[in-house]
């Protein structure tokens, strides 16, 4: 079974069709990544998941439930996760502060510290505990976003331009990062950088004008014609 299903998911915006008609079934404990040239829809897309924005039409279930009706910290309670291209971190607390925060919505007492630092190890942040989160570089804040979103435990992760703004050290930890996560977590990915696509995702899933234009995995993706005539270029 999924974890996660769309089936007929629409959005308009004063008639314009961001989201059209998208059937879109995510099994558990895989990498999924989103593609597609700007304005595709995926933010949109991704924000009707989450429960940012209401559908105009169509359904979202979780875990085989029905959660198009429930608020998104519902939905969070229920094991969403997720990272959005405008960082989100406290900027006036430290590092260990923004992590707690969101490791006492699941565990409470000295758990809390064993979360945080199990979680800023993953990332890579272990040593930058007590930083003013506002002073970490871009790439690091984003680093501290997933952090925040992994203390929640979550059974679904989903991260929009997680490496947007990253350094190319950075970006080559993230794809072992997601790789390691991918034993505990489902991952959706929007992802605008190809490597990090080709290298991480099991399947990706290619929307153009709000549609999905294609589904496969990395290899068919990259010889599909239509998805290098829409997105890639020509190859
Ligand atoms: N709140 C909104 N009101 C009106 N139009 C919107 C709104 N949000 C998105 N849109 C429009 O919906 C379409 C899809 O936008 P969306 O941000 O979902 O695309 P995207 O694939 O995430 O693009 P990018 O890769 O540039 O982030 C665009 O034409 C955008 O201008």
């Amino acid at each position: 079974m999924s974890l996660l299903s769309t089936r007929g998911l629409s959005k308009n915006f004063d008639g314009l069709q961001a989201v059209s008609n998208v059937d879109f079934d995510l099994p558990e404990g895989q990498i999924r990544a989103l593609i597609g040239p700007n304005g595709a829809g995926k933010t949109t897309f991704v924000s009707l998941l989450c429960g940012r924005i209401t559908p105009s039409s169509g359904s979202v279930s979780f875990d085989g439930r029905d959660i198009s009706k429930l608020p998104a910290h519902k939905r969070i309670n229920l094991g969403m996760a997720y990272t959005f291209q405008i960082t989100s971190v406290f900027a006036n607390l430290s590092v260990s502060e923004n992590v707690s925060l969101a490791a006492r919505k699941r565990v409470r007492g000295p758990s809390v510290m064993t979360v945080v630092q199990q979680v800023l190890d993953k990332v890579g942040l272990a040593d930058r505990l007590d930083q003013i989160a506002g002073d970490l570089s871009y790439g690091h804040q984003r680093l501290l976003e997933i952090a925040m979103g992994l203390a929640q435990a979550p059974r679904l992760l989903i991260l929009d331009e997680p490496t947007q703004g990253l350094a190319d050290s950075e970006i080559t930890a993230f794809k072992s990062l997601i790789r390691d996560l991918s034993s505990t977590t489902t991952i959706l990915l929007i992802e605008h950088n190809m490597s990090v696509v080709m290298e991480t995702a099991d399947i990706i899933t290619v929307l153009n004008f709000g549609e999905v234009l294609a589904e496969g995995s990395p290899a068919e993706i990259h010889a599909n014609a239509e998805v290098q005539t829409a997105y890639l270029g020509t190859g």
